[in-house]
């Protein structure tokens, strides 16, 4: 095999995101305890952990709605820790959220019309405009397909399922085209049919748009994950594949129990 015809594996790849060494404290409570990790192309990077842990502290800093007190955030090998929330996303960080931040009385479309017009960086006074506008609405089209929520454009999103406004939020998160997803948490309140459905889709997507997943169902990350991160009292105390996690003894006596 010559030196180009040598695949590139994910380790040897340069991260689509990195933390390095992130601290964060709210008065005595180390919340973040020097974190490093990073997410690859191509994978799924799961970050688990009991309630308290410091996930969403995580998440916050890594999508810049929190200012870390010390270390840095990468994304595509740039330094963007003092870049705002919009410019990180106009980079192409998607995320989606724990609790959910759709407008209810808007459509479904509207809303994927809304993603698209925030990726696109135009001012939201455009925002009527928005609506007629071709390349936003097949852009928000294109999203709603991809999580099989076509058919549904048209209604108010305070009319869908839980299950449904899960799929719209990761339909608003692909208007931006993104480079990495960050998901808090999207299987939260799916039936078993829901998680399913999105766990196949997610299985897929990670090919475009590696996802750092934050998630508390662990049939799912034990499913999707190829490596996971877990957390407890701010600190890192392993990575490694789903049979290294779960083999791990710290971890078990930490956080999963019975469940590994
Ligand atoms: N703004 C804040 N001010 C003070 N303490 C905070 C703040 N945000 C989070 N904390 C504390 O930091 C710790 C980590 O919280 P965080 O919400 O990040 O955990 P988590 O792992 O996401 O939990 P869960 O799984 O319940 O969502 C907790 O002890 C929490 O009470």
């Amino acid at each position: 095999m010559t030196e180009q015809s040598v695949p590139l594996t994910p380790a040897r790849q340069t991260p689509v995101l990195e933390t390095r060494g992130i601290c964060k404290s709210f008065g005595a409570l180390r919340a973040s305890r020097e974190i490093s990790l990073d997410l690859r192309p191509g994978e799924i990077h799961a970050i688990i952990g009991p309630n308290g842990a410091g996930k969403s502290t995580l998440i916050a800093q890594i999508c810049g709605t929190l200012k870390p007190d010390a270390g840095s955030v990468h994304l595509l090998g740039r330094d963007v820790t003092h870049q705002a929330t919009r410019m990180r996303a106009r980079a192409g960080l998607g995320r989606t959220f724990q609790i959910s931040s759709l407008a209810m009385d808007d459509t479904v479309l509207q809303n994927a019309v809304l993603g698209a017009l925030g990726a696109s960086g135009r001012p939201w006074r455009f925002w009527k405009d928005a609506l007629h506008d071709r390349t936003l609405t097949e852009t928000a089209e294109e999203a709603l397909l991809r999580v099989g929520l076509e058919d549904l454009a048209r209604q108010r999103t305070a009319e869908l399922s839980h299950g449904q406004r899960r799929q719209l939020e990761v339909a608003v998160a692909l208007t931006l085209r993104p480079k990495a997803l960050v998901m808090d948490e999207p299987m939260a309140g799916m039936g078993p049919e829901g998680s399913r459905l999105l766990t196949g889709f997610l299985d897929q997507l990670r090919q475009e748009a590696p996802i750092l997943l934050v998630e508390h169902d662990m049939d799912a990350v034990f499913s999707l994950a190829d490596r996971i991160s877990v957390l407890v009292y701010g600190e890192v105390i392993a990575t490694g594949s789903v049979e290294e996690i779960r083999a791990n003894a710290a971890v078990r006596e930490a956080y999963l129990g019975d469940e590994a």
